[in-house]
């Protein structure tokens, strides 16, 4: 492999050590979540389309259903997102046709109110998805977000409870994750707050969505991108209200390819990295100060490529309309899955600080899934990591080693030219999932001593330079062309005892499966 800072052949090869006993710590399921939003067509011709040809008999289509399952997630968050910012519920709960549409202000879009937090509880329960739901903390307060928790999880014999016993439905839902708000730091959020004011807040509603339910547990907002100016001293502050309350700060993080630096994009996952870092870091900062043992988790609950600089134009330049218009629905190549992987190889190294994750979004907006009003369902090429990821990532996340060679990028510094992770389960099953961010292919020495490891079969996503289309035919035909089985006999090899090595394609993203056991 040539060294990429100096084109001189390297002497060293990257390598990956995995040591069974060494370990990072569980994976939770809710890694895999995603998110749908009242934006756009995630929900109205994406998540809900009554007349839809595979549309149940509550409206909502069973090819995304399909397509969700196969994708592996395992909780969606709801209803917003900026959305939930100005957003009644109590207006979108009831006999459908009493129901008004409203300007929501987020995305400047009459919300016909049509689905609500019955129908998106009860489609969640219907397909086995954990729901995570937000409250608005933008226009409402204390009050709102109390009475939405005891709609949804209290026991019959109290207003709000009653009335949803009323709607239809007589069991509580038991919602177990809450946001506190999202994404309040944002100049562009409806009712933005400052720290201290939204510190304050989200502490009395949290405080009282608790009395409600003690069971449940909450998301505080951290900061809407590393690169927000108060990050930092954001969750700082936030955390000074809410540290005993809640169970995890919020992170959000998009990333894209900006002016062809295709380099700096394919070190996404080293910037994740980072902003994790330091998120865990501010927190514990408070926890220290407070001699408190109580550790603060994250909820990566927003993360994707998604062309925000280069293709957005601004929520406030879009027109007011209505009938789910296409807003944001981001079409993806095979380099943009080989980031989404990558991003989700971070996430894993992150087990033991990172239990919840949400891919956004789910359907037509920055999504996996695509849909057609009246017509298919497809994947885009960023489904096939994260699919892959949910169904092979298994266990416990391993303490990877790497030592790899490191690149420098105009975006985000140094990064290394592999990254690497690893799980494994109590039967030995082994999930090994690499990315190579060079233009080069690279052997990668895996280094297992005192454990025996066994590679049987293995998926791979190429970056291609197409600017991806629009369409089922060209998701189809990225697929074809970026997405294949390793082949295990030629590209993997074992080199004695405690020995294996890997051949990486250039600008790729490789899955491997096996057994891991110790020797
Ligand atoms: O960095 N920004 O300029 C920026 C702007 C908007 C933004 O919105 C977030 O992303 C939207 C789409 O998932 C969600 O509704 C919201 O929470 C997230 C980041």
């Amino acid at each position: 492999m040539a060294d990429p800072r100096t084109d001189a052949p390297a002497t060293d090869r990257p390598r990956v050590t995995l040591h069974p006993d060494f370990r990072r710590g569980t994976v939770d399921r809710r890694l895999f979540g995603s998110f749908v939003e009242h934006l756009g067509r995630a929900v109205y011709t994406g998540v809900y389309e009554p007349g839809h040809p595979t549309a149940d008999q509550f409206g909502f289509r069973k090819d995304v259903a399909e397509l969700t399952h196969e994708l592996g997630v395992s909780m969606v968050r709801y209803p917003g997102g900026n959305f939930v910012s100005n957003y009644v519920w109590e207006d979108a709960v009831g006999p459908v046709e009493q129901r008004k549409p409203f300007l929501d202000l987020a995305w400047r879009t009459v919300e016909p109110n049509l689905v609500g937090t019955d129908e998106f509880l009860q489609w969640a329960e219907r397909e086995g998805i954990e729901p995570m739901m937000a409250v608005n903390l933008g226009t409402r307060g204390v009050d709102a977000a109390a009475a939405l928790v005891e709609y949804c999880n209290g026991e019959a014999g109290t207003r709000w409870a009653d009335l949803r016993i009323a709607n239809g439905r007589e069991k509580p839902y038991g919602v177990k994750l809450w946001c506190l708000g999202n994404e309040m730091d944002g100049p562009w959020q409806i009712g933005h707050k400052d720290a201290h004011e939204y510190g304050k807040l989200a502490a009395e509603a949290g405080k009282a969505m608790k009395l409600v339910d003690p069971s449940i547990s909450l998301v505080v907002c951290g900061s809407s991108s590393m690169q927000m100016p108060t990050f930092g001293e954001w969750e700082r502050t936030v955390l000074s209200y809410t540290y005993d309350l809640v169970d995890h700060v919020s992170m959000h993080a998009y990333y894209e390819e900006l002016e062809g630096d295709r380099a700096s994009f394919l070190a996404s996952g080293t910037a994740m990295d980072r902003f994790i870092d330091r998120v865990v870091a501010s927190a514990d900062a408070v926890g220290a100060q407070r001699r408190s043992d109580k550790k603060i988790t994250i909820s990566f609950d927003e993360w994707n490529v998604w062309y925000l600089q280069s293709r957005f134009p601004g929520e406030q330049n879009l027109p007011i309309q209505r009938d789910a218009p296409r807003i944001i629905e981001d079409v993806y190549s095979g380099l943009d899955a080989v980031v989404v992987g990558d991003l989700l190889v971070t996430l894993l190294n992150h087990a033991d600080r990172v239990p919840v994750a949400c891919l956004a979004q789910l359907v037509n907006v920055i999504a996996p899934i695509m849909t057609e009003p009246g017509g298919e369902a497809w994947r885009q090429p960023t489904f096939h990591p994260f699919a892959t990821t949910a169904r092979l990532a298994r266990g416990t996340a391993l303490d990877v080693r790497v030592d790899a060679p490191s690149y420098t990028t105009k975006q985000h510094g140094e990064a290394p030219v592999v990254s690497a992770a690893a799980t494994v389960d109590d039967d030995g099953a082994l999930a090994l999932f690499l990315t190579n961010r060079s233009a080069e292919p690279v052997e990668v020495d895996l280094a297992h001593v005192g454990a025996s490891l066994s590679v049987t079969e293995g998926w791979r996503m190429v970056a291609d330079h197409e600017p991806a289309v629009h369409g089922p035919e060209h998701a189809a035909k990225v697929e074809r062309e970026c997405w294949s089985q390793v082949d295990v006999a030629s590209d993997v090899a074992a080199r004695g005892a405690g020995s294996t090595t890997v051949r990486l394609a250039p600008e790729s993203w490789t899955a491997l499966s096996g057994t891991f056991a110790r020797a």
